[in-house]
């Protein structure tokens, strides 16, 4: 007992602390899967204890203190927070919690939507028109920012078709990855600490005194509830979010009705499986009962309602030690600084190394070995450091030093002006040879079967191979006695690279890994020219007359092929029997493949389903947002926010004109 009150009290010393870090200085130092574990176990703590309850306890309690700057509001209707479930069973016992307390089934369905992981706010409409907007604050009080939030284009300043006398919409203002990233990136250009998630990037913006400031930020709003529906005549939740939907309000696309908890779990793995490729971060779901009447039955109790619950996403981020940095050296040359990290398990997978991208970011994260920092780990995408804890430095933590020769061949490593990326730029660089090749025989190069990473490695330390050209000229006998290899192994590399001797010519481009040249950038070039000799001979004019084809990977194509070392790599290729080829002309109808389009705002000669069509009958593939993977953006009359992100994440974008043109129809 006095050791469960002393665990209770250490607890609540150290959520009040972390608390308040978050909620007021907007800058966390541990991640929120790590203080959702923190606040779980004081949760079970006095669950297991009723005599620590304690009024005072964080578990009571909403948020955090509102800011003394800002006139305080107090809310009509308290905003309270949400309980957590980490588990399909935690949601399955949280309805059967409920059907116990009411005493009967909940056959009328839940509201399914997307959490956001943004700051939850409060705007009064009186007569239609926005007059208060307030932050959630301790929940009963919270502070007056209506003019910061008179910036966020996407809040209504009047409602349209309805016009209740009073309406308290309630919802989310969060900011977009990309935006979040862009942000981010000017903190540390100014000295100042990143914002370690999109929510503390929202309220730190939200809460600037000047509203000026607050509108340079890219906020966005999407609304999920009111404070109290009688006003809007709607019955349910989900009815509810089509109301407001009407009214003017952005509401989320992933938002969903279900019948029953099964379905509930159902649609959360399916919001879990496509969390990553949203343009914004959400952290789970929230459950909701959908029937108004039942919510009311069901109450609140201090810090959050019965009704509700929130099934949180396994968390992406984790802080731990940062134990070395070693500096990589890529395929162009490029050295990566490569964090060395006290293993820590985030989603389900050990992080051990996480990138830091270059030396600038290196620089301005202002990483020590031996800090604490915040490691992030997001589907796909390479885990990164987000930014070091300076204040739990003890004082022998020392600075990372950026190298000046290549760790690999000791050669003087060079950064031109104007870039971020150092390079070792010693064509006979081991470590630049050895993931060229790695890249060549890659899935994304010739994908040559047997010789992945290791066995490159491996034939490497042999003295097999030692560049591309070696490839081709694999001596059978000395594969057969390498360890763990045989006959057949032997033979099945070299019919592989026998196999890999005449590559389609965009194949061929993207295996030799030039710099900017990818997938989609060789495929443009295939169809520009029928053969290698042809591209070579390319001045850069013709390369940028190419749709596609921009500055900085012309320039990157003429270097490549001046260099006397790439041209006898190619003589040597050809003489050993490798000639890639360009693909057939005649397949005019797939000339699309590989790209995928967006289109946004109206067009004039084509209907939206007919311009869709055209792209599909020639390979290419739709999208409905502008996504990682688009390439290409048909933008026509009033085209808006899809067409800025296109142009902010450098996409082609077309004209109608231009896109006819590329497609060689006209109308
Ligand atoms: N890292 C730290 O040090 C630290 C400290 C304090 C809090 N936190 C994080 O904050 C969380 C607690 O914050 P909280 O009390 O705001 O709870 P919460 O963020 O877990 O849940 C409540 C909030 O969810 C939001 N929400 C998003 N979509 C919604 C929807 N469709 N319907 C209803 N609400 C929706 C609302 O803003 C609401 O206020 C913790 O779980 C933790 O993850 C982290
Ligand atoms: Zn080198």
């Amino acid at each position: 007992m006095e050791q469960a009150a002393r665990r209770a009290r250490e607890l609540r010393e150290a959520i009040d602390a972390h608390a308040y870090r978050y909620y007021v200085l907007d800058d966390p130092i541990i991640s929120d899967g790590e203080y959702d574990r923190l606040f779980q176990e004081l949760i079970d703590l006095e669950a297991a204890y009723p005599e620590l309850a304690d009024p005072d306890s964080p578990t009571m309690r909403v948020g955090g203190q509102p800011l003394e700057q800002f006139f305080q509001v107090r809310h009509r209707l308290p905003m309270l927070s949400l309980e957590n479930a980490f588990s399909e069973d935690d949601l399955r016992s949280f309805a059967e919690r409920l059907e116990r307390f009411l005493n009967r089934p909940i056959d009328s369905g839940y509201s399914a939507e997307p959490k956001l992981d943004g700051l939850a706010v409060e705007l009064v409409y009186e007569d239609g028109r926005l007059v208060l907007g307030s932050t959630r604050g301790d929940g009963s009080v919270g502070e007056e920012i209506t003019a910061q939030l008179r910036t966020v284009a996407s809040i209504p300043l009047h409602l349209l078709q309805v016009k209740p006398a009073l309406l308290e919409v309630r919802g989310e203002v969060y900011m977009e990855k990309d935006g979040l990233a862009r942000l981010n990136e000017r903190q540390l250009t100014r000295g100042l600490s990143p914002f370690a998630n999109p929510r503390n990037a929202a309220a730190g913006s939200l809460r600037q005194l000047d509203p000026s400031i607050t509108a340079q930020r890219p906020l966005r709003f999407f609304a999920y509830g009111v404070a109290d529906p009688a006003p809007t005549g709607c019955r349910r939740q989900t009815e509810l979010l089509d109301y407001l939907r009407r009214a003017g309000f952005p509401v989320s696309r992933q938002a969903v009705f279900c019948r029953d908890i099964e379905a509930v779990i159902a649609h959360y793995r399916q919001l879990n499986g496509g969390r990553h490729d949203l343009a914004f971060e959400i952290d789970g779901m929230v459950v909701k009962i959908d029937e108004f009447a039942l919510q009311q039955r069901l109450g609140s109790k201090s810090r959050a309602p019965r009704w509700a619950i929130a099934y949180k996403f396994a968390a992406t981020q984790a802080s731990t030690r940062l134990l070395n940095v070693q500096f990589q050296v890529g395929r162009t040359g490029a050295v990566t600084p490569v964090a060395i990290l006290e293993p820590v398990t985030i989603d389900g997978a050990t992080v051990s190394r996480a990138t830091l991208h270059n030396e600038d970011e290196l620089r301005r994260k202002d990483l020590r070995i031996d800090d604490m920092v915040l490691v992030q780990r997001a589907g796909d995408v390479i885990p990164e450091v987000i930014k070091s804890v300076p204040d739990l430095r003890v004082g022998s933590e020392t600075p990372v030093i950026m190298p000046t020769h290549c760790p690999a061949c000791g050669a003087e490593l060079v950064r031109p002006g104007g870039e971020s990326i150092t390079r070792c730029i010693n064509s006979l660089c081991p470590a630049q040879r050895l993931r060229s090749l790695v890249h060549y025989c890659s899935k994304a190069g010739l994908d040559i079967e047997g010789l992945g990473k290791k066995s490159i490695q491996q034939l490497h330390q042999a003295g097999l191979l030692d560049s591309i050209v070696d490839l081709y000229t694999l001596d059978r006998e000395a594969l057969r006695q390498l360890p763990g290899w045989g006959e057949k192994s032997a033979d099945k590399v070299l019919a592989a690279v026998e196999a890999a001797k005449h590559p389609p010519l965009s194949r061929f481009l993207a295996a030799l890994g030039i710099r900017y040249i990818g997938e989609i950038n060789a495929a443009l070039l295939e169809r520009h020219f029928p053969s290698l000799d042809d591209l070579r001979r390319a001045t850069k004019d013709e390369l940028l007359d190419i749709d596609g084809i921009g500055e900085q990977a012309a320039d990157s194509l003429i270097a490549y092929f001046t260099t006397e070392q790439v041209g006898e790599m190619l003589k040597l290729l050809a003489d050993r029997g490798v000639h890639p080829a360009a693909a057939e002309r005649d397949h005019e109808e797939m000339a699309l493949a590989d790209l995928v389009f967006v289109f946004t705002g109206g067009l004039e000669k084509l209907s939206r389903d007919e311009a869709k069509q055209l792209v599909k009958d020639r390979g290419g593939q739709i999208a409905s947002t502008v996504t990682k993977t688009v390439t290409h953006v048909v933008a026509g009359e009033k085209a808006g926010s899809k067409l800025r992100k296109a142009e902010e994440m450098g996409k082609t974008v077309l004209t109608e004109e231009q896109f006819l043109a590329l497609i060689g129809v006209s109308v």
